[in-house]
C-alpha cells in the first residue's frame, strides 16, 4: 500500500446520464500501470532535482547548460500530454502520494472509513527556513490525507471548506513522520476531520478541518 488504500473501491460507476460523480469523473480511474514500471523512479528523480535546485549555487555557465537540458525534457513531454484523469501523476495508487509530484511523498499504511495512517517525509526542497519544513507544505499533506479520510468515509470525493493547522513544534526534513487523519463527526454532507503529525512521540502539528461531500455533478 503506498499512495492510497488499494483494497478500497475507487471506481464509482456513472449513473443516469451523468458522466460525473461529485464534479469529478464518475469512474476515478486509479491505476498501477499507467506510465510504466519505472514511472515512480521518474517522479523520484524530479523530486531529487528539486532538492538539488533548492540548495545549489550554480555558475552562470551551468545554469545555461541545465536550461538547455530542461528545454529538451519539456519538449519530450510535450508530445505525450494528457488530461488530469489519464495522467499517472495523482492516480498511481501504488506510488508514494499517488505519484503526484506536487505532494509531499507519503505512504499510506492503513486507510478506510475509520481514517488514514500514513508515513510522510518532507524533502529538502520543502524547506521553510532554518532547516525545517515550510508550514504550507505541512498543510498540503494534511489537506490531501484529510481529504482522503473524508473520501473513504463517504465513498466519494469531498472538497475542503476550511483547514486549520496548528503548528505545535518544528517539523523536520528528511525524517519519516507519522500522519493520521480521521472523521471525528459527520453531519450530512459535512465531515469534521481531525489530524495529527508526529515525529516519534513529539507532536509537530494538528489539524481541524471541514470537508464537504460534493453533490452529483458539483464542481
Ligand atoms: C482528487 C483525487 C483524484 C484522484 C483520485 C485517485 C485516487 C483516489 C484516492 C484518494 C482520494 C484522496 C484524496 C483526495 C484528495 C484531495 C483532497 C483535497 C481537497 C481540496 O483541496 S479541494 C480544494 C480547496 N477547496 C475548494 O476549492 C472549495 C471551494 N468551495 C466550494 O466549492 C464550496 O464552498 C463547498 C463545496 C466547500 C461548499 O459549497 P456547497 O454549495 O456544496 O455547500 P454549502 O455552501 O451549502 O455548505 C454546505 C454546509 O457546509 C457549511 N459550510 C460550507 N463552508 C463552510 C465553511 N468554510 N465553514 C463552516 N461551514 C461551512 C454550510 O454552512 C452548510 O452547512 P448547513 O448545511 O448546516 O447549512
Amino acid at each position: 500500500m503506498k499512495g492510497a488504500p488499494t483494497d478500497q473501491k475507487w471506481h464509482v460507476p456513472a449513473t443516469e446520464d451523468s458522466p460525473h460523480e461529485g464534479g469529478f469523473r464518475a469512474e476515478i480511474d486509479v491505476t498501477v500501470e499507467r506510465g510504466g514500471p519505472r514511472y515512480g523512479e521518474l517522479i523520484e528523480q524530479v523530486r531529487t532535482f528539486m532538492d538539488k535546485v533548492r540548495y545549489a549555487n550554480p555558475t552562470p555557465e551551468l545554469v545555461d547548460e541545465i536550461i538547455s537540458d530542461l528545454q529538451e525534457f519539456n519538449a519530450k513531454l510535450d508530445t505525450v500530454l494528457v488530461d488530469e484523469w489519464t495522467s499517472p501523476s495523482g492516480t498511481r495508487i501504488d506510488l508514494p502520494a499517488r505519484g503526484n509530484i506536487t505532494l509531499p511523498p507519503y505512504e499510506v499504511v492503513d486507510g478506510g472509513e475509520h481514517g488514514v495512517t500514513a508515513t510522510v517525509e518532507f524533502r529538502p526542497f520543502h524547506l521553510g527556513g532554518n532547516g525545517v519544513a515550510h508550514g504550507g507544505h505541512v498543510a498540503t499533506a494534511f489537506d490531501d490525507l484529510g481529504g482522503m479520510a473524508a473520501a473513504l468515509n463517504v465513498h466519494g470525493i469531498c472538497r475542503t471548506a476550511y483547514l486549520t493547522v496548528n503548528y505545535r513544534s518544528l517539523t523536520p526534513l528528511s525524517t519519516p513522520l507519522m500522519l493520521r487523519t480521521w472523521v471525528e463527526r459527520r453531519d450530512d454532507r459535512k465531515l469534521f476531520v481531525k489530524g495529527t503529525l508526529h515525529d516519534g512521540e513529539r507532536l509537530c502539528a494538528d489539524l481541524d478541518a471541514l470537508f464537504i461531500a460534493l453533490r452529483r455533478g458539483q464542481a
